[in-house]
């Protein structure tokens, strides 16, 4: 995935290098370099030509945008999964991270804790880790959901990857709160669940809104646990930071005809079967071979 040492090399550039001191992996389809410590950012010698038949190749390259709480995880995880790429959560990197007990835990906590936005050299770095682990494991293609967060993150993005198209999921913000609160997740197998019963009436030209809690079997009942930021404080600080910081996100997107909206009105079993019709999909088979360059 040659995008990876591109966003290394972007990233090195853009954030100046601040810190940054990485091996240089040879990235797949680049003949000619070496795997070298680098501190330098240098020009990789791609012939166009070469680029564009990995690019056909390659899995889906995709992000999911929205709010603290509209499933984009769930989402995400499922078509990752039908596409056969792999799913990328940032938030599960940055707790993967604090899980480590790195030297950076316990900053990456309390920023995290406050439902701030983390800084994105530590961002990049966390990014690039898990693509050059996956490359190195052969896989093609993402699913990216969390990232980018912010046109800057966006921009820089842009520069190294071809994304071919991005969700943006959308649910109201009284329903975001009330599923965030409810969230649960299983020590043991990182489940996803939620204890929370969404039904709210419709009116006007808004429909009515159902989801039922989803329970955890019962080899997880008593393993579940609480993230430290679903409290109602940062859940509502962190809607904040998604208005003035991701939001615009969208209409970076958008404004490139890369944007699908899509409305979660339901639980998994209506929203599941709409989604994959909006993107064109069905059962495990792609449709259209085109789908992966579709725009809204
Ligand atoms: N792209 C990013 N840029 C900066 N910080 C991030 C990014 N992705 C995740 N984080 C940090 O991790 C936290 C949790 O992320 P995530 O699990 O994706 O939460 P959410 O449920 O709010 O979508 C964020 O509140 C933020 O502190």
């Amino acid at each position: 995935m040659a995008a990876v040492s591109r966003l290394r090399s972007t990233m090195m550039m853009r954030l100046g290098g601040q810190g940054v001191r990485m091996a240089w992996a040879r990235p797949m389809g680049y003949a000619a370099q070496a795997s070298i410590e680098e501190e330098v950012w240098r020009e990789p010698s791609r012939p166009v030509e070469a680029m564009d038949s990995q690019e056909k190749d390659r899995g889906v390259q995709w992000v999911f945008l929205g709010c603290p709480g509209v499933g984009k995880g769930t989402y995400a995880s499922r078509l990752a999964k039908l596409l056969e790429v792999p799913h990328i959560a940032m938030g599960d990197l940055v707790r993967n991270e604090i899980l480590q007990k790195t030297s950076m835990a316990e900053q990456l906590k309390k920023i995290m804790s406050s439902g701030q936005l983390l800084p994105d050299e530590i961002i990049f770095n966390l990014l690039t880790k898990r693509l050059e682990g996956g490359v190195s494991r052969g896989e093609s293609g993402f699913i990216l959901d969390g990232f980018p967060r912010t046109v800057n993150q966006a921009e820089i993005m842009d520069e190294v990857a071809n994304i071919d198209l991005v969700v943006n999921l959308r649910l109201r913000e009284d329903v975001l709160v009330t599923k965030c609160l409810g969230r649960r997740i299983c020590s043991q197998c990182g489940g996803n669940f939620n204890v929370a019963t969404i039904d709210i009436d419709g009116y006007d030209s808004v429909p009515r809104i159902y989801m039922p809690p989803l329970l955890p079997p019962p080899s997880c009942a008593e393993k579940m646990t609480i993230r430290a930021d679903d409290t109602e404080e940062v859940v509502r600080a962190r809607l904040r930071v998604y208005y003035e910081e991701s939001q615009p996100v969208e209409d970076f997107y958008r404004a490139r005809g890369m944007l699908l909206d899509f409305d979660v009105a339901g639980g998994i079993p209506e929203t599941w079967p709409r989604l994959l019709s909006a993107l064109n999909l069905e059962d495990k088979r792609i449709v259209s071979q085109d789908s992966r360059k579709m725009t809204a």
